[in-house]
């Protein structure tokens, strides 16, 4: 697991001790508010700005991320769980947050992505190993800086054994082994649940009603449920679910055509170039819609949109 990351940290502290901190900590990162501080207004402008379709899942993020930012004694970690189908979001969500809580964004020493499949792609052979590992990045991030943020990608690929490892890191401890968790952020990214958030949003939209109508109630409960009950979800009777651990259930919804292009248009913006609406469409056009007859929401999301964009340029 990421061994030069926890190589960087060592050789930082060593660093810092030659070094006055506050002179080190000017130049290089360091746990401290200039580096490290939660900006509120910021990733409320992003989540508005910036994540395309997503009324609900931004209205959970800013409320559980700030609730829990602005508290300087949580009595747990912030857990999130954010479900979709593929392209919806999961993974750019989690980097708005990490951008509006470390100035090197997701550059942060701080913030670590594990995915199931690149850091432990054989759980059957090398499920202790994987399990040391883990909790090793975990121990040493949060001893360097409390507010460490772990992302856990296709957690539904993920050996259940593995999930369950870190549970005590999510619980209420106050410490363990000296080290105190209650201050970092876990963010679990699943596909798992994506398809019964599919259907609610067809039937909002079979029903004639609009996509800002779905709530939360219209998709949270039966979504933890349906993670619990499947076997290929990951959760499956893992005790994250059993214990309460996660705080937030986040439901990405399939986008739509017209989301399509807004991302089409956010592409060429950040590629410096002045935002064509035409182009922005014809790409939208061609990407393969669902359900087949009615074409409402794009099977892939946005996900292709950045490779596709040269095409058509
Ligand atoms: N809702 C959205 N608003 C704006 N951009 C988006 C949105 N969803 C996806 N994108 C764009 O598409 C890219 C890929 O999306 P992302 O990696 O977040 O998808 P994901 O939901 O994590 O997919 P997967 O399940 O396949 O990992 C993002 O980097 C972003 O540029």
């Amino acid at each position: 697991v990421d061994p030069f990351t926890i190589g960087a940290g060592v050789a930082g502290t060593a660093a810092a001790g030659i070094f006055s901190p506050m002179i080190y900590c000017r130049f290089k990162e360091c746990c401290r508010p200039n580096w490290v501080s939660f900006k509120s207004t910021g990733l409320k402008k992003d989540l508005d700005n910036k994540l395309f379709g997503q009324h609900v899942a931004s209205r959970i993020i800013l409320k559980a991320v700030d609730g829990f930012m602005s508290n300087d004694n949580p009595k747990k970690p912030l857990v999130l769980s954010l479900h979709g189908s593929t392209g919806t979001g999961k993974n750019f969500a989690s980097q708005l947050i990490a951008e509006n809580i470390y100035e090197k964004g997701i550059k942060s020493n701080f913030f670590h992505v594990l995915s199931a499949t690149h850091h432990f792609p054989h759980p059957k052979q090398h499920l202790q190993t994987y399990k040391h590992q883990l909790k090793q990045l975990l121990r040493d991030s949060v001893t360097d800086c409390e507010r460490s943020m772990f992302i856990f990608d296709e957690v539904d690929k993920m050996d259940p054994q593995l999930i369950d490892s870190i549970k005590s890191y999510l619980d209420y401890y106050d410490n363990l082994d000296g080290v105190s968790y209650r201050k970092a952020i876990f963010i679990f990214l699943s596909n798992a649940g994506g398809d019964s958030i599919a259907q609610t949003a067809l039937d909002f939209w079979k029903a004639g009603q609009k996509r800002e109508e779905i709530g939360h109630n219209d998709l949270g409960t039966s979504l933890s449920l349906s993670l619990f009950n499947n076997k290929d979800s990951g959760f499956f009777h893992s005790s994250l679910i059993d214990k309460s651990l996660v705080d937030f259930f986040v439901p990405l919804l399939p986008l739509e055509y017209k989301h399509v292009v807004q991302c089409a248009m956010a592409e060429m913006k950040a590629r410096g170039r002045q935002p064509d609406q035409d182009v922005a469409e014809r790409l939208a056009k061609d990407l393969v819609y669902f359900p087949k007859s009615e074409r409402v929401f794009s099977s892939t999301g946005c996900k292709t949109v950045d490779t596709k964009l040269n095409f058509y340029l």
